[in-house]
């Protein structure tokens, strides 16, 4: 609406597979939906581009910039509208080192913020082990971007169970956290939206989460119920079980109104425990 700081925002839900072609159809397609829909910020999933397949995620290992995120950022100038590029995996071709990195684009299609996922997911989780560390590096930078009339910070995934990472981009001002995702259905189906809610009404902040859902190609299942949810923790929307998307607007003049009438952020109290 005029004269109203308002974003549209499309969490994409999708169950990537490890063939790269395949995948940016399916992003393609979903992308122009809800853009089609009204999005004007669209948030792809964690890895969204090659998913589920250990053994592909070394030829499909790329620079940023490269060849996906000229993809990216060809879409989001084509369509005016902002685009978080979930996460893919960043490195010299071939490499063995690389990040799980996501970024971000402004509607002229320059990328505009690159964040490199900081906790890696070293578990022992329900359903099988994992050591993403033994293939991926992790970042060392929080990284806040200027969306329009708001600021986004970004997160990747297991990011989400460190709430330091969300109360400092809050404090660097973010207002609406992305955290694209590929949880576990076994982690999700108790810790996924209980978490996101919680990030959202500690930090006061719109929370969009673009995740993967159904079976994957090496039999791992993962979660999906991508989410938007906002500052008071309520869900304003939620994917089901199968390819698409999460579209809610985000009122940046009613986070205003809330953080003035509610100040939990500003009631902080960090000297009383050294923090
Ligand atoms: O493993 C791959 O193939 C690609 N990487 C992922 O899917 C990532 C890292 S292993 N998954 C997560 O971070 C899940 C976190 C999660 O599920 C939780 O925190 O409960």
């Amino acid at each position: 609406m005029q004269g109203r700081r308002e974003i549209k925002a499309a969490a994409i839900q999708m169950s990537s597979t490890p063939a790269k072609a395949e995948n940016f159809g399916v992003a393609e397609d979903l992308i122009r939906e809800a853009v089609a829909a009204g999005a004007d910020l669209v948030a792809l999933p964690e890895l969204w581009s090659c998913h589920g397949l250990e053994e592909a995620y070394r030829e499909n290992t790329e620079p940023v910039p490269g060849p996906t995120t000229a993809f990216l950022g060809r879409l989001a100038r084509e369509l005016k509208v902002y685009v978080l590029g979930g996460s893919i995996l960043e490195g010299e071709p071939g490499s063995e080192r690389r990040y799980n990195t996501s970024t971000f684009f402004d509607p002229s299609g320059e990328l505009v913020a690159r964040y490199r996922k900081i906790h890696l997911f070293d578990v022992k989780a329900p359903d099988r082990d994992y050591l993403e560390s033994r293939t991926v590096a992790p970042g060392d930078e929080i990284v806040a971007a200027k969306a329009g009339p708001a600021t986004l910070g970004l997160s990747v995934c297991y990011d989400l169970r460190f709430p330091e990472l969300y109360r400092l981009l809050a404090l660097r001002g973010a207002e609406i956290l992305a955290v694209p995702a590929a949880f576990t259905l076994a982690t999700g189906k108790d810790h996924w939206e209980l978490l996101l809610r919680a990030r959202a009404v500690e930090n006061q902040a719109y929370v969009v989460a673009p995740a993967q859902w159904g079976q994957k190609a090496d039999g791992r299942r993962t979660y999906g119920r991508s989410m938007i949810v906002d500052p008071w923790g309520t869900v304003l929307a939620q994917c089901p079980d199968r390819d698409g998307f999460a579209l809610a607007t985000l009122d940046l003049d009613y986070l205003d109104r809330f953080r003035a009438d509610f100040p939990a952020l500003a009631n902080r109290r960090p000297e009383a425990y050294d923090w």
